[in-house]
């Protein structure tokens, strides 16, 4: 069996460093609300909360994206500083290892400034303490000097606007997501959305796509756009070495087959993740800790990368005693659920 490290997946929305390029891309990453496709109801949020910002003149309230990876948290920051006219600051949490380093960027934004954190989750207890009253009262409680001698002082911030992106919101702590007065919860996309940014994106490349084409490569993008986007590059490199003029269905769909993405958009290890539930635990339930070292994976991994789709899906589904797959996972696989399947189902 080959081992697929979640890292080397094609379909996996987690962010992978050929990505780089192609994420930081000015041209290919949309600059306003108005040409993000997609993600209707946080959009409009979004716009509203702008808007009143702006009518204000005041630094517009805080807000956390969370979601799976791949969906625009990191692009809907951008495109929040950037409709409200501000600076845009950027950091993540794993960066900020000590309280003086966020300390230094809180004291160099100036009113009214986008500070984007992303991987939140990550932030260190001690940085924390230090986010809390800047979030709230606009304020650095810091501690100079150590023992006896140490003493707190305050320093005044610019008011300004934290935008927080995580894929785990269940790891924030209670009081940090009590401050975040906007929360944003991104979905996976629907296919008529991803034919959307395909067809977009095949326009910024300069590659001729036909409406099936497009089509075929969004319904199997696992509903994310950073998938879309791979995809199509990958399919545009067979479409050149193919002497394709035009990418048709046909085309897309080869290309696809070729990279081992199936119809639903599921990659080697999806389907190691699927046959294993089916053929070595009779369909489940299966507790995660299990599933993850069957596949030698990190439970984490599991988790965050490839059940959010699965579960999204309907493939599989999560029970108090463990997982347990989908009747849609037995067809999808081609094998015959056994015949007292979902005995679980019910809690007994
Ligand atoms: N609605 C959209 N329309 C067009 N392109 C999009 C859209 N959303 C995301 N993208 C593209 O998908 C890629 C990934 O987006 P982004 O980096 O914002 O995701 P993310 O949610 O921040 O991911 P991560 O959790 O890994 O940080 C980028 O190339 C971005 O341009
Ligand atoms: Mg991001």
């Amino acid at each position: 069996m080959s081992s697929t490290a979640p890292e080397d997946r094609i379909i996996d929305g987690e962010r992978r460093p050929e990505d780089a390029r192609v994420d930081a891309d000015a041209a290919l990453r949309p600059k306003r609300l108005s040409d993000f496709v997609g993600q209707r109801q946080a959009k409009d949020n979004l716009s509203v909360f702008v808007e009143a910002a702006a009518r204000r003149g005041q630094a517009m309230d805080h807000v956390l994206f969370h979601g799976p990876p791949g969906l625009g948290k990191t692009t809907l920051a951008h495109i929040v500083a950037n409709e409200l006219g501000v600076n845009f600051r950027a950091t993540s949490g794993p960066v900020i290892t000590k309280a003086g380093d966020l300390a230094a960027l809180l004291t160099n934004l100036e009113e009214k400034d986008v500070l984007f954190i992303d991987e939140i989750h990550r932030l260190s207890p001690a940085v924390e303490e230090v986010l809390y009253p800047a979030m709230e009262d606009f304020e650095l409680d810091l501690m100079i000097g150590e023992g006896p001698s140490a003493r707190s002082v305050k320093i005044d911030l610019p008011r300004f606007t934290l935008i927080g992106a995580t894929t785990r919101s269940g790891l924030l702590s209670k009081p940090l997501l009590d401050r975040f007065g906007i929360p944003v919860r991104l979905d996976f996309y629907d296919e008529n959305e991803l034919t959307q940014i395909v067809t977009r994106g095949a326009g910024k490349l300069g590659a001729e796509m036909a409406e099936g084409g497009a089509r075929e490569i969004a319904r199997r993008s696992r509903g994310t756009p950073r998938v879309a986007g791979r995809l199509l590059r990958r399919v545009c490199d067979v479409a050149l070495v193919e002497d394709a003029a035009i990418i048709d269905r046909e085309v897309a769909d080869r290309a696809l087959t070729r990279l081992e993405v199936d119809t639903l958009g599921l990659d080697v290890l999806d389907r190691r993740y699927l046959r294993l539930i089916a053929e070595h635990f009779g369909g489940g339930p299966v507790g995660v800790e299990t599933i993850a070292a069957s596949l030698a994976e990190a439970r984490d991994a599991v988790e965050d990368v490839i059940e959010p789709f699965l579960l999204q899906q309907g493939l599989i589904q999560r029970t108090p005693r463990g997982r347990l797959l989908a009747p849609r996972a037995w067809t999808h696989l081609g094998l015959q659920a056994p015949n007292n399947p979902g005995q679980d189902l019910f809690g007994k």
